[in-house]
């Protein structure tokens, strides 16, 4: 079930899931600096997907890549496609606000709005017309909390600001934020390495739930936690797609060199 950088092995036929994103041929450069290599990775639908890979090399502008983050910054150029149900997004006919409705991110550090819980889950359906009448977003805004499973610590204090939770729940609102406008993806750069121990758990536990509705995909630096969380994982070096397999073939039986001397410590 391994696949290397220039082959397409991948899982085989019969145990294929369903692909919900797609890198293809993907190259981007930082003005005249190449940071991504010829990235081709399917993304599978109710599954999670680890990027790992020491730092500096381009797990975050992969992710980034996914739903058009890379746009913001100036002087990124990028060849190739990255498909979303076989769509091509980077198509200039596409609606990045739109697409970002269906690819969610979720930051390293917890970034609610300055604002109450309720209105943190209420802000982008309200601006998206997906909830409009207030039973409507009251709605939403508790069915969104209890998925993120922050419901019971949070239902009898719905005005207070979000920033004065913390920081564990700060990221589950966050990721309830996610949730509220309906994606099919949600990305997540690092979501729990600005946590305590205890917050991780809980923030691993819902990621593993989250799974069975959402294709995730998530960089970590930690390999217990791709271990624990992903049923794929990447292993990104210097820009490029070392190995991609499931997750257990990676850490118990890589075919790249480069790959086992990262999983045992030799470098990184
Ligand atoms: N905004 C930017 N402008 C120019 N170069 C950038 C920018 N962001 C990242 N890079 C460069 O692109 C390469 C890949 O960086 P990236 O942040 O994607 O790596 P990473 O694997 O996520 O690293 P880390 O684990 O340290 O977060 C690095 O050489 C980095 O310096």
């Amino acid at each position: 079930m391994t696949q290397g950088v220039d082959n397409d092995n991948g899982p085989s036929q019969k145990e294929r899931p369903e692909v919900r994103m797609r890198a293809r041929d993907l190259n981007l450069w930082y003005g005249n600096t190449q940071a991504l290599h010829d990235i081709n990775l399917d993304m599978y639908s109710r599954e999670v997907t680890a990027l790992i890979g020491p730092s500096g090399c381009g797990k975050s502008t992969f992710l980034r890549c996914l739903n058009r983050m890379n746009d913001l910054i100036p002087e990124v150029r990028l060849e190739g496609r990255v498909e979303l149900d076989g769509e091509d997004i980077y198509d200039h006919s596409v609606d990045v606000v739109q697409l970002r409705t269906h690819v969610g991110m979720v930051f390293q550090k917890p970034n609610p709005f300055p604002k109450s819980i309720y209105e943190n889950i209420a802000y982008a359906p309200r601006l998206h017309g997906t909830g409009t009448s207030r039973a409507e977003l009251d709605a939403l805004v508790e069915s969104s909390l209890k998925r993120a499973g922050l419901w019971n610590e949070v239902a009898d204090r719905l005005d207070t600001p979000g920033t004065e939770l913390s920081g564990g729940q700060q990221q589950r609102l966050c990721i309830a934020r996610a949730i509220a406008v309906n994606p099919e993806v949600i990305l997540m750069d690092e979501p729990a390495s600005a946590l305590d121990p205890l917050a991780t758990a809980t923030v691993e536990e819902l990621i593993h739930e989250l799974k069975d509705n959402y294709t995730i995909v998530i960089v970590t630096h930690n390999l217990q936690q791709a271990a624990r969380v992903a049923g794929y994982t990447a292993f990104f070096h210097m820009g490029k797609i070392v190995e991609f397999s499931d997750t257990d073939t990676l850490f118990t039986n890589p075919t790249e060199q480069r790959t086992e001397d990262y999983i045992t410590g030799r470098f990184g």
